[in-house]
């Protein structure tokens, strides 16, 4: 069976713009992000794209603030302390990655936690792994909703999460321990991947190859998760190789329309959450 996060994302979406549609009836402002975008990267530019188009959907305004490749560390220091300080402002969200000349860790994390809609912050991060509410990353959270959507219970459950990144394999192998599953982290050294697939209920690829989980690495009626997004040629393509591991898996997600749009929603739940925290204060 397919996981349809499109599907999913969209209803969820359409709950949320109801919510916020009520709270604008009822005198509140409309949720607020901003969006920086340094250089001219074609993937970003899709990607932040389609933010700001979900976003207008669930009635969410975003500004794109686009700097040039060049930008300097001030000038990109200076905008982040300036969203910091605007109270129209809820949400920013520094699309990655940057220009290598710009630390990426540095910049992340002169964001307001309050309004690092990514989760990205140290601050943010801590609070996932000590569990406490916060804003959580946008994919593994959005995993994490399609499982809970689909009523699927990963509670003992042999897990295993192909990738290591600070943004997707750490975090959704920390939630997925907090929902009793038995987390096995896999990565670019792991002498021999498919020992720990052929055991595994669950798997997360998160690595950015396409087609690397392959059908024999599997067993039957696995859940897949597919996170890649691989462009060759063109198209689209994740790290599964959907066609065959689809025919053995009880539950998997397609590319496109599996992970990414349950990413995006979970950004606008996000977005929405923080805009409520600082509403008071507008
Ligand atoms: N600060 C920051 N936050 C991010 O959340 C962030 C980022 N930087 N940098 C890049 C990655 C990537 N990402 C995606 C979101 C949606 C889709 C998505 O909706 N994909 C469509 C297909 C879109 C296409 O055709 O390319 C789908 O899977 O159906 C993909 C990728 C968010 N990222």
């Amino acid at each position: 069976m397919i996981l349809d996060g499109l599907k999913i994302a969209n209803n969820r979406n359409e709950l949320l713009k109801e919510k916020i549609e009520k709270e604008i009836n009822e005198g509140l402002k409309k949720p607020k992000s901003v969006i920086i975008l340094v250089g001219n990267d074609p993937a970003s530019k899709i990607y932040v794209n389609s933010k700001i188009k979900a976003s207008a959907k669930v009635l969410i305004d975003t500004e794109l603030i686009e700097l040039s490749r060049e930008t300097s560390e001030q000038e990109l220091e200076s905008l982040i302390e300036k969203l910091n300080n605007d109270k129209s402002v809820d949400g920013i969200l520094l699309q990655l990655p940057l220009p290598k000349h710009l630390d990426e860790k540095k910049f992340i994390n002169l964001i307001e936690n309050k309004k690092d809609i990514d989760g990205f912050t140290i601050v943010n991060q801590g609070k996932l792994f000590q569990n406490i509410d916060a804003t959580y990353a946008a994919t593994p959270q959005g995993i994490i909703n399609l499982l809970d959507e689909y009523k699927i219970d990963v509670k003992g459950l042999n897990a295993v999460v192909v990738g290591r990144s600070q943004i997707v394999g750490l975090p959704i192998a920390k939630m997925l321990i907090d929902r009793n599953a038995t987390v096995t982290i896999c990565h670019s050294k792991t002498k021999d991947i498919s020992f720990y697939t052929k055991n595994a209920d669950l798997i997360v690829m998160a690595v950015g190859v396409a087609g690397m989980l392959k059908a024999e690495m599997v067993k039957d009626n696995v859940v897949v998760i597919d996170v890649g997004i691989n462009r060759v040629d063109g198209k689209l393509y994740g790290d599964v190789d959907f066609e065959n591991v689809s025919k053995k898996a009880s539950f998997i997600t397609p590319v496109p329309k599996g992970v990414g749009p349950m990413t995006i929603n979970a950004l606008l739940e996000n977005t929405y959450k923080v805009s409520r925290l600082n509403n008071n204060k507008k």
